[in-house]
């Protein structure tokens, strides 16, 4: 690095090194002196600042040391309702938000934030590919929400393109989903749960809820961490690929019987059907196969069914 001296230009006297990036005042001939060529007045650098928080006062939720304007409600859950913000200032961001119901468990969100964070730094191999395939944590905090009651309030990064949940879909559909559809879905959270799998973690509750699917890219997202944990517990992995194969059957069923049991749609492929009946009852299969080879098996099934696989549009509403 250049020695480099500050010297006055008016008088030549030495000034303090601050110059460099502000303005100083020559202490000896009183000029105002700066060496950046890009300067920012304070005055102006405050006055603009206040400008970018201007939103803030009419945002509804505040989290982090941020502002959020609730844009659409997105859906709710057992103990939180979702709705998609917008983060207010200059640099507005697309948000998902979480706040919780009242009464809802103390903590809960925290917790879930905990967990994401704890997914995102995982490194082990394919996390540069599956931690953007996981949800995202923002932050986490208490704001007043519209009833003026104070909640907690989990901020996620807004995942593009995806649609709502499987259980959305079912809704929509009203019977069951072609098979087809149903083996990219099943096929690519087994993927996402190969992974997390191999990290020691187990989700615990895989349903169609927390599931969100992006139609146009064939993606599944899973949501709903907050009961996951990190035991590298075989049981409960196992359990995960149980709790996955009763959400595809819903997926397939046309109705459910008085149990509340989806009952298979007759359309379902032999192959695909037998795949999916011993996956939801026999947790020792699932546990020798693991998320890989349940993979595999979905994908021998469905090549069996279908022949090889190509890409075929989804709905996620019917056409007819
Ligand atoms: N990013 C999203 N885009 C669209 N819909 C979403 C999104 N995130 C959540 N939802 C909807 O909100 C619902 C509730 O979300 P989530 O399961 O995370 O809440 P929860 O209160 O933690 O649920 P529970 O405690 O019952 O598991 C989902 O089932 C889904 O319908």
């Amino acid at each position: 690095m250049t020695p480099l001296t500050l010297l006055c230009p008016q008088c030549g006297s030495p000034l303090p090194r601050q110059a460099l990036w502000r303005i100083v005042t020559c202490t000896y001939c009183g000029a105002d002196v700066t060496h950046s060529e890009e300067l920012v007045h304070a005055a102006d650098f405050h006055a603009a600042y206040l400008r970018s928080r201007a939103g803030d006062a009419a945002a509804d939720i505040a989290c982090g040391g941020q502002h959020y304007n609730t844009i659409a409600h997105l859906g709710a859950g057992g103990s939180a309702s979702v709705a998609l913000a917008n983060r207010s200032g200059a640099v507005p961001q697309r948000v998902v938000l979480k706040i919780a119901h009242a009464g809802a468990p103390a903590g809960q969100l925290a917790r879930e934030k905990a967990i994401l964070d704890q997914l995102q730094a995982d490194d082990l191999p394919g996390a540069a590919y599956f931690t953007q395939r996981l949800p995202q944590a923002v932050a986490v905090g208490s704001s007043a929400s519209a009833d003026g009651q104070q909640r907690d309030v989990l901020v996620l990064r807004h995942p593009t393109g995806f649609w709502g949940s499987l259980a959305d879909v079912r809704l929509a559909y009203g019977r069951a989903i072609d098979a087809r559809h149903a083996v990219w879905m099943w096929r690519r959270v087994l993927e996402v749960l190969a992974y997390v799998h191999a990290g020691g973690w187990s989700h615990g509750r895989l349903s169609p809820e927390h599931l969100l699917v992006h139609p146009a890219d064939h993606g599944v997202l899973i949501i709903g961490w907050s009961g996951a944990s990190r035991r590298h517990d075989r049981a409960a992995q196992a359990r995960d690929l149980v709790q996955l194969a009763w959400a595809m059957r819903a997926m397939l069923s046309d109705w459910f019987d008085p149990a509340g049991e989806p009952v298979l749609s007759s359309a379902t492929p032999a192959a695909l059907a037998w795949v999916l009946e011993r996956a939801s009852q026999d947790a020792a299969w699932c546990a020798s196969l693991g998320a890989e080879g349940m993979r595999r098996a979905v994908g021998g099934a469905a090549k069996d069914a279908f022949g090889p696989a190509r890409f075929i549009d989804f709905s996620p509403t019917p056409s007819n």
